[in-house]
């Protein structure tokens, strides 16, 4: 019986996919072998021992400490593109309500005084207040072309906007799926001298902290309208501040409200609603929950940021060994000689890195001992033993 333990509100249809002869929730983070969380800081948290992987039901990962689990032989996954739909959607709201003074008019139409004023003729007189621009003809730059920012270049487009995107890291499944429409841009100076929108699609780490600071602002043109729907922390406040009392910026919105902006003009601030739509947080869910199966029961890791994807289906030997280890040269060498000291045939491998971590699986055809698991455990740079029983 594995226990499952959710650090925020986790999709029902989801979690129903958790068999209870094999899965039950637990009531504290020690019973726990795998945790399921959408954006709960975990930072802080001393994560029990018995914990084998987290399931980020979502995209960001920046509030899992992901090295230090690694470190810790745990798997840190996430569930890539099942909110992208979700969040495409709220960007095009973002940029319509950063073009169209739509909540301005809004707020003046409920402020009106029904019982001294006709508001039918009012708006007439005063709607001239409330006139924006449309997108059609304008050049967006789209910073980060992942999930989101391909789905977002790719539906700018047809709404007639010129569109640049930015990404030195783009993978070849997101260029396959980007609009041949989609200017590519090798510097980021040319989205910030070229666009009137720029929308920032791009994970929070050290490299993107900051990334819109006062030295890309002094290089736009006066008046654009910036949208951030990925991390507070990617826009320097002080700065961007200041460009907006310069006029540089018309419009920043975001969906990470903080503090000094919260009340500020020419601020649009929503409260994270990104994903948070019925459809996105399913998908989330089932994708963080499969995934979390697919390790407890078969030792497959799928979508992890922190350990190397592995796959060998299920296991039809006597059993699987799982083994976490450090990155480094002869650990095939040391853990196939261990098994050949205990006369363990090997079924199947696989071995695979990611970074300064490793991950090899080994079906086998009889049982496996304790001495043999501490012998495992006795390599210096291993981490983590689990065995998973086969079908034989
Ligand atoms: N508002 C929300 O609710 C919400 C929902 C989902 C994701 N997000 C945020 O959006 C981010 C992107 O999500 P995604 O699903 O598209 O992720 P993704 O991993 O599919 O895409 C991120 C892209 O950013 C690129 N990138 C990395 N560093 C870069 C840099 N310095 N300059 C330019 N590009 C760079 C990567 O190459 C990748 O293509 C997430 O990390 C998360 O922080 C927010
Ligand atoms: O990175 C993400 O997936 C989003 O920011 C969504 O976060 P949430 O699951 O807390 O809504």
């Amino acid at each position: 019986m594995y226990k499952i333990r959710t650090l925020n509100n986790i999709s029902d249809e989801g979690l129903a996919l958790l068999n209870k002869d094999t899965y039950s929730f637990a009531t504290v983070d020690e019973e726990a072998d795998a945790m399921i969380v959408r954006s709960f800081k975990m930072h802080d948290m001393n994560l029990p021992e018995k914990v084998k992987i987290v399931a980020r039901a979502g995209a960001g990962v920046n509030n899992i400490p992901v090295e230090k689990y690694a470190e810790q032989g745990v798997v840190v996954c996430n569930t890539p593109g099942a909110n992208a739909n979700a969040v495409k959607e709220l960007v095009v709201l973002g940029l319509l309500l950063s073009s169209r003074k739509v909540i301005q008019g809004i707020k003046w139409v409920h402020g009106v005084n029904t019982e001294e004023v006709d508001v039918s003729k009012a708006v007439e007189k005063e709607k001239s207040k409330f006139a924006g621009q449309e997108l059609t003809g304008k050049k967006l730059g789209v910073i980060g072309l992942g999930a989101i920012g391909v789905k977002v270049a790719n539906i700018a487009i047809s709404l007639g906007m010129e569109v640049y995107g930015y990404d030195p890291f783009v993978s070849i499944e997101s260029a396959w799926g980007l609009s041949s429409e989609v200017k590519r841009i090798l510097n980021i100076d040319e989205i910030m001298t070229e666009c009137d929108y720029i929308t920032l699609h791009v994970p929070l780490i050290e490299q993107t902290k900051n990334l819109m600071s006062a030295e890309k602002f002094a290089l736009s043109k006066n008046g654009i309208r910036l949208l951030n729907f990925a991390r507070d922390g990617l826009v320097n406040i002080e700065d961007l501040k200041q460009s907006i009392k310069d006029g540089k910026i018309l419009c920043y919105i975001t969906d990470f409200p903080e503090n000094d902006l919260v009340n500020m003009e020419n601020v649009i601030a929503i409260p994270h609603l990104g994903a948070s739509t019925h459809e996105s947080e399913e998908n989330c869910a089932k994708m963080a929950v499969s995934q979390t199966k697919e390790y407890l029961e078969n030792g497959n890791i799928i979508n992890s940021v922190n350990y190397p994807n592995c796959y060998m289906g299920l296991c039809q030997s006597y059993a699987r060994i799982a083994i976490h280890h450090k990155n480094v040269p002869n650990m095939v060498g040391q853990i196939s000689s261990i098994l050949a000291k205990e006369n363990l045939n090997i079924s199947d491998m696989l071995n695979k890195s990611k970074g300064n971590y490793a991950y090899t699986l080994i079906d086998v055809d009889s049982e496996v001992s304790e001495q043999l698991i501490n012998d495992l455990m006795a390599i210096q740079e291993v981490i983590r033993v689990r065995i998973i029983k086969g079908d034989k």
